[in-house]
């Protein structure tokens, strides 16, 4: 079992796929799914994006320069990461909100001692704001977080349960693979997760499991370890 895991949450976590906002059924079922997984005393680190509130690229579309959208993009997860602590510590849980892309009262400004203080007190920590710079998303910042943290693994919890040969949602005739090297998912240039994500992780022999957010347990067995979504693994 994982005693240390950075968790990657898609925006939509909180609204539903597909969707915009948020949408309390939805909190409430990921409090759920956190909840199995901090009873067993994980320590639980937290990078969620903001796709139910600004991706850089969609508001490229309406005409913003990418390093403004990606901006509101970055202010999008510290949204989230708000919303999530409340919801949190309304449920029981003590949670911390760290980054040093805002400068607000339930926001700690992010210092590495601080984070292993908070850690040890068993709080959930949540990294906000991505990687404070634009041209980049929360994958990136997740994999950053993952090895500062020394996370043991990184848990992409997203849309589809897994790493297909081809985008599964686009081919219907695409299959699953169980586990992949970096340096393979890298040369086949797998979309679900930034090449900057997994290149991180490769140089610091960080693991990653891809998993559906959706399917409820999925979390609990992947910190388990036992064989369920995909596996991203570091070469010797
Ligand atoms: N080879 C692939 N295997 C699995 N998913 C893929 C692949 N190529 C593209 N995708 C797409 O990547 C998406 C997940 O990436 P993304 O939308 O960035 O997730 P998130 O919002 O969780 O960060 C999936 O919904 C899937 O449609
Ligand atoms: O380091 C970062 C992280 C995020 N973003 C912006 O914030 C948006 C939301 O993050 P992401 O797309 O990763 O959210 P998710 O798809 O995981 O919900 C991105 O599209 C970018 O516009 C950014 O500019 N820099």
């Amino acid at each position: 079992m994982y005693k240390k895991i950075l968790l990657k949450l898609s925006g939509e976590a909180l609204s539903g796929e597909g969707k915009k906002g948020f949408d309390t059924n939805f909190s409430n079922y990921l409090v759920s799914e956190l909840k199995k997984v901090y009873d067993l005393n994980v320590k639980i680190g937290i990078v969620i994006g903001a796709g139910n509130v600004f991706r850089g690229k969609e508001l490229e579309l309406e005409g913003f320069k990418t390093k403004m959208a990606d901006q509101l993009g970055m202010l999008g997860t510290v949204m989230n990461s708000i919303y999530l602590k409340h919801f949190l510590d309304k449920n029981g849980f003590k949670s911390i909100v760290f980054s040093n892309t805002v400068n607000l009262p339930s926001v700690m400004p992010f210092k590495y001692d601080l984070v292993d203080f908070y850690f040890e007190q068993e709080y959930i920590v949540i990294f906000a704001g991505g990687t404070s710079n634009p041209l980049f998303t929360t994958d990136t910042a997740a994999a950053l977080r993952a090895v500062e943290m020394d996370a043991e693994i990184l848990i992409k919890a997203t849309k589809v349960n897994g790493i297909y040969n081809k985008d599964p949602k686009e081919f219907p005739d695409s299959y699953k693979i169980d586990k992949i090297s970096f340096s393979d998912a890298i040369s086949q240039d797998i979309k679900v997760m930034d090449t900057e994500a997994f290149s991180i992780c490769q140089r610091n022999k960080l693991p990653i499991i891809i998993i559906n957010f959706f399917d409820k347990g999925s979390l609990l067995k992947a910190v388990k370890g036992e064989e369920i979504g995909t596996l991203v693994y570091p070469e010797d």
